[in-house]
């Protein structure tokens, strides 16, 4: 029902209790002409006394069976009572938000395009595939967690993705739970500021937690609110017990995981830790070859070229990926016949691909946004819903996430400490607009070819 609705179903049914005599004229008019009625929920409604002596008028038997049964008349359906003061109301609201908020969360929407077939193995990663893909396929979880820890850009979100992917296809039944770290910490976080009238809210949160079959967690590093590892470790404990499979990524290994407490890192350290490395030679030029598959026609592209940035841009594969999207970019602007290795090395050093990930941060991205649209920090980080800004915060939002996997907190903080909900339904329009949207697509393209420059 709409909450809208409320004031006007609690009018009618304080008139018919009115006109049932129950209360004599004075009650009625000084205490329970002025309840109101909250909301109805599963079943139940919740009803705002203004005072204890209200309270202690409705709350009789007789008193709770009139309202149930005048509501039950109005609904045609059956509902119990629970009375609220205006204090509990008021905590009432967030543990409903809270409940929007988890339940988006245990929604994961896996990348489409991060998939086993998609990856490429080689002996950099191999172990981590294979970790991987028999943790979908086995019954047993032999190994319990996987760690799969390496440097930036080197597949293990890819990897995380994968088995969402997989699980979805292939077994729909399972209850798959994915969450980049910083994401968790701030619904953890939110949890425990929220209130509750009727159940604790964090023990909400750990129940719909481990109820999943796997629970995927990306870039644990970033779990470092004290308050939240407990809650964690808590929750992972309870996981392990009800054998359901973990896997982790990080960018050190576990025991190096210095932000957190060792009782979670030896934790970690039980199962199997896998290594991933930067992408041997061979590996890197499937990698390029897959990316260009099906686009073989619209841009040829000498083998050399594939070579040279094979042996150049390894290190991290967003650049390795980047540097070929530099080239195909700049095709499609000056039209060569073929890209040979003259045009290749012409642009690339031209417009140096950014050689560590390291170096880009979020606050330079949030640069070239700006420059890029002609704006101000205080214009994008204010709260005008002009056009040109909205698309502004939805490209800085879209590659925050994309290129730093900028948890949404962080990236609300950056937009003037916009709530980190605002940000992710931002991204998730964002990821519809790229797909949908060529001046979009074109301005988080330029910007890249902006960040890359600096
Ligand atoms: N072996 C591979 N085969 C195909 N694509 C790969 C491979 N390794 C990495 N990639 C691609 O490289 C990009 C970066 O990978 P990914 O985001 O998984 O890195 P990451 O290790 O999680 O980095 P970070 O630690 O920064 O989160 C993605 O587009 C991914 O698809």
């Amino acid at each position: 029902m709409e909450p809208h609705a409320y004031p006007d179903l609690w009018q009618r049914t304080l008139s018919l209790i009115q006109k049932s005599h129950y209360y004599d004229k004075e009650t009625f008019d000084s205490w329970i002409s002025k309840t109101e009625l909250f909301k109805i929920e599963n079943g139940k409604a919740y009803i705002i006394y203004p005072t204890m002596i209200t309270l202690n008028i409705l709350n009789t038997s007789e008193g709770i069976q009139l309202i149930q049964s005048t509501l039950q008349e109005i609904l045609n359906e059956s509902v119990s009572v629970q009375f609220i003061s205006k204090q509990d109301a008021k905590k009432l609201i967030p543990e409903v938000q809270l409940q929007t908020r988890t339940a988006n969360l245990m929604k994961t929407d896996f990348n489409e395009d991060y998939t086993f077939e998609n990856f490429i193995e080689g002996n950099s990663n191999a172990e981590a595939y294979a970790a991987c893909l028999s943790c979908c396929t086995q019954k047993n979880h032999l190994f319990n967690p996987i760690m799969i820890y390496g440097n930036s850009g080197l597949g293990k979100t890819h990897l995380l993705h994968a088995i969402g992917n997989y699980l979805k296809k292939e077994k729909p039944e399972t209850k798959v739970f994915y969450s980049y770290s910083g994401d968790l910490v701030s619904i953890l976080l939110d949890a425990m500021k929220a209130r509750s009238v009727h159940g604790n809210a964090v023990e909400l949160v750990k129940s719909q937690l481990v109820e999943n079959d796997y629970f995927l967690i990306d870039d644990i590093q970033n779990l470092q609110s004290s308050s939240s590892q407990e809650v964690f470790f808590t929750v992972y404990n309870e996981l392990i017990r009800r054998n359901a499979q973990i896997v982790i990524t990080s960018d050190t290994h576990p025991s190096e995981l210095k932000n957190l407490p060792n009782r979670l890192v030896s934790r970690f350290s039980s199962g199997l830790a896998v290594n991933i490395v930067k992408p041997e030679f061979d590996t890197s030029k499937a990698i390029l070859k897959k990316k260009l598959e099906g686009n073989e026609e619209a841009c040829l592209i000498d083998e050399d070229v594939l070579d040279y940035l094979a042996n150049k841009f390894s290190n991290d594969v967003r650049n390795l990926e980047g540097s070929l999207n530099k080239l195909i970019f700049n095709a499609t602007l000056e039209n060569p016949e073929i890209i040979d290795l003259d045009f290749a090395q012409r642009i690339l050093m031209k417009e140096p691909i950014v050689s560590e990930r390291s170096e880009l941060t979020i606050k330079k991205i949030k640069k070239a946004v700006t420059r890029f649209y002609g704006l101000t920090y205080s214009d994008i980080e204010g709260k005008s819903r002009q056009k040109k800004l909205m698309n502004a915060r939805q490209v800085f939002i879209y590659l925050s996430r994309e290129l730093l996997h900028k948890a949404y907190v962080s990236i609300g903080q950056e937009l003037g400490n916009r709530d980190h909900t605002t940000i992710s339904s931002s991204y998730e329009r964002a990821q519809m607009l790229i797909k949908t949207d060529p001046n979009f697509k074109t301005a988080v393209e330029k910007i890249k070819t902006l960040l890359e420059k600096n």
